[in-house]
């Protein structure tokens, strides 16, 4: 039977109205009653246009945000029932890797601190030694096909496309095994972007890694993804195989994203 990394289990989340000047703004539905679920090693893509609530529910299953409704489960553990202390195990199994590379460093931090810093904040279920700590982090830059002389050197000093590979390398430090990925490529130059694309490809064979994607982009999703979901003001209006829903999308919802792609042939609608 294959198992369920993530499950994301009629999920609601309202944000109340909020109090200003001119009165108080209505409340915002930005999840309605949705439900997924990613299995262990796949690819799942979440497209959506801007304000759909991909980064709702991101942070939803980060524990950023709590649902007004639904649970979301990781690996069978339920994250409205776990302990502050298994919440924190948990942490170091589900990592993020950000959109905009340039914004996530932190510009006062070397390579070394960057990517040890999970391996401190874990340090309660990680146990490593300083020269342990400092053998994974030469090793994490490997995985990001980067050498250990840039352990010492700065953020400002890397390309777009290489301090997204330390973002990568940074993410990997806690040996998660769900990566949220989000846009991680839009910030990018084009020619860049198919260099992390398959950098992320051979990691998650190499070691056997689920990812989360988050994209508005369906070309990315299609090149990376196994399965997709597609995300409207906050519903669900489609999920299944990737070919299946470029092949034959049934919503409207689907035609429009996929007609919105120039390469990507719009089947007639029934
Ligand atoms: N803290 C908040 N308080 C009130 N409304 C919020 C809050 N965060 C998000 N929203 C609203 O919830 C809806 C979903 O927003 P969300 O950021 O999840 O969308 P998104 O798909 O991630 O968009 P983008 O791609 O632009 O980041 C939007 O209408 C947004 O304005």
């Amino acid at each position: 039977m294959t198992e369920i990394m993530l499950e994301i289990d009629n999920v609601s989340k309202i944000y109340p109205g909020r109090r200003g000047i001119f009165g108080t703004s209505a409340e915002v539905h930005a999840l309605k009653n949705v439900s997924l679920s990613v299995r262990k090693g796949e690819s799942f893509g979440l497209v959506g246009e801007s304000g759909s609530g991909k980064t709702t529910l991101t942070r939803s299953i980060l524990h950023l945000e709590t649902p007004t409704s639904g649970s979301i489960r990781v690996q069978g553990q339920d994250l409205g029932k776990l302990s502050d202390a298994e919440l924190r195990r948990l942490r170091s199994r589900v990592q993020i890797v950000f959109q905009d590379p340039y914004a996530s460093l932190n510009p006062r931090m070397s390579v070394y601190d960057i990517v040890t810093e999970p391996l401190v904040i874990h340090h309660e279920t990680l146990g490593l030694t300083n020269r342990q700590r400092s053998d994974r982090a030469a090793e994490l830059l490997s995985l990001v096909g980067m050498g250990p002389q840039h352990l010492h050197r700065y953020p400002h000093e890397f390309s777009g496309g290489q301090r997204q590979r330390i973002c990568i390398a940074r993410a990997l430090a806690s040996g998660p095994e769900l990566l949220l990925l989000d846009e991680p490529t839009s910030a990018l130059d084009v020619s860049v972007q198919a260099q992390v694309l398959n950098l992320l490809c051979e990691l998650q064979d190499r070691l056997g890694l689920t990812y989360f994607f988050i994209s508005h982009d369906l070309a990315v999703v299609r090149y990376l993804c196994d399965r997709v979901a597609l995300i409207n003001r906050g519903e669900l209006v489609e999920q299944g195989d990737c070919a299946e829903i470029f092949d034959a999308p049934k919503s409207e919802y689907a035609r429009m994203l996929i007609g919105a792609m120039p390469e990507v042939k719009v089947p007639e609608t029934a």
